[in-house]
């Protein structure tokens, strides 16, 4: 818009605003009715007229300047319609006559000036892209509030019950009010007894419907009232179910997933999330309905009392509205920030207490303990900043009340004195009056805070909908599997670095009944080899087949049955030495668990403990030593029967005569695809195939006299292995 532009516009909408404005001025009115008609007949042909020039100097109207626009032309109009309800009495045209005044155009000039200023301060236009985000946002919102409501169905006929009991309350809440008007007029005039007596039963009846149903403050009611147990019962069979769908759903992710996605936060959605997703969804609904049911039934109640001073009242509401959704969505905003803030702490101290010795170490209790500092720090300030903006906002509403009830009060007095109403009908409408204004905030609050809930529920949905990138739909369960493994032309890189190619363009062959070797220098791509033929990745590029089938075809279960791992570190779960042999399987017999001890050589240590493979292994397996836990770990893959098996540097923890007991027993084992990680040359010499990796790509391949004649990587490696 250039200059000139906007000077012409506003030269242009000064004379057609003064022109209708003096216009109306000068049309006779008779009657009440006919003049408000004319006067808004006015106010609509103004705000026409001026978007006309506006828009056609300006080529388009901005939205703050249709708001300014909007409050100028209705302002007059509303002025004098409340007026003239307020004021039946004076002359007409009294007032209207006063506004033909230019100080009167100057002040509603002023006035939706200022009343645009305040908008546009508080409540600034976001830009196209900004408001089609928060568009799709509230949109997305919607569907899952949905969505949160649907998953409450098995819970409905508690809701349904809880209904009826909040339905009873609000209605026998609303009444009494009423009947203390009542009361007051009966006793102020002639005393009638079955009058009053009558009016106290009602009222009595009703206190008592209403605290039967509804405890009278808001934070007891959930676990005073019917309403309040039933809902508790509601959203807690809720919560249950949602955390057990979450859970099911976190254990089919892959291994990736893990990697990338902090443990604080998963655990933060499976424990906290779930159940602010329940409550708030539940609690919202709830006290919107309530809320919705009251203030309805309060505003009827006020009109047939006195609707001149219920107009008056409701005059505050889009004050109130304002200043309780600006507080609203800045203390969202801040209690979002407050939640990460408290997440980075407690995963702050999840990480310290769970490697308190690499903290010991590297004597950083210093460091961390500054860390954990900063983070408290932080949700400090933010809890700070919340309740200064918190007292801010009530501050502002007190005195909006203040204001109302003084002008409440003002009226109220003048039209005792005309007759328009009794002091009892003023003293009930000052009761609901009191709660009007609550009920009001409360009401713009929930239907803010009831799509905003969500929140956590996005969270919870997130994980729960998301499709694992390792897929687990296989079907393929063949009865006989020989066990000859393929890695054809694997290309890899992890997904919490995907910048890195670990493994590149590597080919490899399992034969079955065949002992497979895989040596390399450290990094070299050795333990991602069996991690993805244990598909917990998926490779970027190339397959490997399983009797030339793709891995990922194969059913998940069978899959994990047939390849087998005991890894370097091997994780023993508390229970027993039995429960922890025959993890994962429900058809498990004790002589099978026991062979597979036998055959792991760990029988006879397992029966020299107290109780035998009913003795309690600890926490992650801490009450056995670091070779009994590898054989536990060993027996673990073998009880599956498995075809292949993968001993990733098992032999680091056995003494030597543990490590050739199970070597032999595993080589007795007839057909089955052995690939082992080593670095120990005993282990390795025995390998019917050696395969060097480093790099990411097979350097050397064959049996340890052919390599060792080839005299390449292999025979350097096996020089150093010497050396060392
Ligand atoms: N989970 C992971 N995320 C990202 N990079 C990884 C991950 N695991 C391993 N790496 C990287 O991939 C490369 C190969 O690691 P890998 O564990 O396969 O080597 P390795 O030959 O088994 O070594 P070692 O003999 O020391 O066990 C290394 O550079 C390592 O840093």
């Amino acid at each position: 818009m250039t200059f000139a532009a906007g000077v012409a516009a506003l030269v242009c909408a000064l004379c057609v605003d003064l022109t209708v404005f003096y216009a109306r001025a000068s049309v006779e009115t008779p009657g009440v009715p006919v003049r408000l008609s004319v006067l808004w007949g006015f106010a609509l042909l103004r705000f026409w007229a001026l978007a006309a020039a506006t828009r056609l100097t300006l080529g388009r109207v901005r939205r703050l300047l249709l708001r300014v626009i909007t409050a100028h032309s209705l302002l007059p109009a509303v002025f004098e319609t409340g007026s003239t309800a307020l004021y039946p009495g004076e002359e007409a045209g009294g007032r209207c006559g006063r506004l033909a005044d230019a100080r009167c155009w100057l002040l509603f000039v002023a006035a939706s000036l200022s009343a645009a200023l305040f908008w546009e301060v508080t409540i600034p236009d976001s830009d196209e892209d900004a408001a089609a985000a928060a568009r799709e946002q509230k949109k997305k919102a919607r569907v899952q509030f949905l969505r949160v409501v649907k998953l409450y169905r098995p819970d409905y006929p508690l809701l349904g019950g809880g209904l009826v009991f909040l339905t009873l309350a609000v209605v026998c809440e609303m009444s009494i009010p009423f009947y203390t008007g009542q009361i007051i007029d009966i006793l102020g005039s002639q005393y009638q007894r079955n009058q009053f007596r009558s009016a106290l039963l009602f009222m009595g009846l009703y206190s008592l419907g209403s605290s039967l149903s509804l405890s009278l403050s808001p934070s007891s009611s959930l676990s005073a009232g019917c309403r309040g147990g039933i809902l508790t019962c509601a959203i807690g069979s809720f919560t249950c179910r949602m955390k057990l769908q979450l859970f099911g759903a976190l254990t089919k992710q892959e291994i990736g997933f893990f990697e990338v996605t902090k443990p604080g936060d998963i655990t933060n959605r499976l424990s906290n999330d779930t159940v602010r997703m329940g409550e708030s969804v539940c609690l919202n609904v709830n006290v919107l309905l309530r809320t919705f049911i009251r203030t309805v039934g309060m505003i009827t109640l006020m009109m047939s009392l006195s609707w001149k001073l219920t107009l008056l009242i409701l005059l505050e509401t889009p004050v109130t509205g304002l200043v309780q959704n600006i507080y609203d969505t800045h203390d969202q905003r801040l209690q979002l920030a407050m939640q990460d803030s408290m997440a980075e702490a407690s995963e702050a101290v999840r990480e310290v207490l769970s490697n308190v010795n690499v903290v010991r170490s590297f004597n950083a209790e210093q460091h961390e303990a500054g860390r954990y500092g900063r983070s408290l720090v932080k949700t400090q300030d933010l809890k700070t900043r919340r309740g200064c903006f918190r007292a801010v906002s009530l501050l502002v509403q007190r005195l909006t009340g203040l204001c109302t009830q003084v002008l409440m009060l003002y009226y109220g007095r003048q039209f005792i004195q005309s007759g328009q109403m009794t002091v009892g009908s003023l003293l009930s409408f000052m009761l609901y009056q009191s709660d009007v204004g609550t009920n009001i905030r409360t009401l713009v609050y929930c239907v803010g805070a009831t799509l905003k809930s969500v929140g956590a529920a996005e969270r919870v949905f997130e994980y729960m909908d998301r499709r694992p990138v390792v897929s687990t739909d296989g079907t393929l369960r063949p009865d006989d599997l020989s066990g000859h493994v393929r890695f054809n032309r694997l290309t890899f890189a992890y997904p919490s670095n995907p910048d890195r190619t670990v493994l590149q363009d590597l080919s490899l062959e399992l034969k079955p009944g065949r002992m497979t070797a895989l040596v390399g220098p450290s990094g070299g791509g050795k333990t991602t080899c069996v991690s993805l033929l244990e598909r917990f990745y998926e490779p970027q590029a190339g397959e490997i087949l399983l009797d030339n089938e793709p891995l990922k075809s194969y059913d998940h279960g069978f899959l994990h049955r047939k390849v087998a791992m005991v890894g370097q570190d091997p994780v023993l779960f508390s229970g027993s030495i039995r429960d922890n042999i025959a993890y994962g399987l429900t058809d498990c017999s004790m002589e099978e668990v026991q062979e597979a001890a036998r055959l792991a050589h760990a029988h006879d240590f397992i029966q020299q403990m107290g109780r035998g493979y009913d003795t309690e292994v600890g926490e992650g397996g801490g009450q056995l030593s670091k070779s009994e836990k590898q054989r536990i770990a060993i027996a673990r893959a073998l009880v599956r029967r498995p075809q292949i098996i993968i001993l990733d540097e098992i032999t680091s923890s056995l003494d030597t005569e543990s490590e050739s007991e199970v070597q032999q027993a595993l080589s007795g084992l007839p057909d089955r695809t052995l690939l082992v990680i080593a670095h120990k040359l005993s282990t390795i010499e025995k390998a019917d195939q050696i395969v060097v990796i480093s790099g990411g790509v097979v350097e050397d391949r064959g049996s340890h006299q052919d390599l060792m004649e080839k005299k390449g990587s292999y025979y350097k490696l096996v020089e150093k292995l010497f050396a060392e």
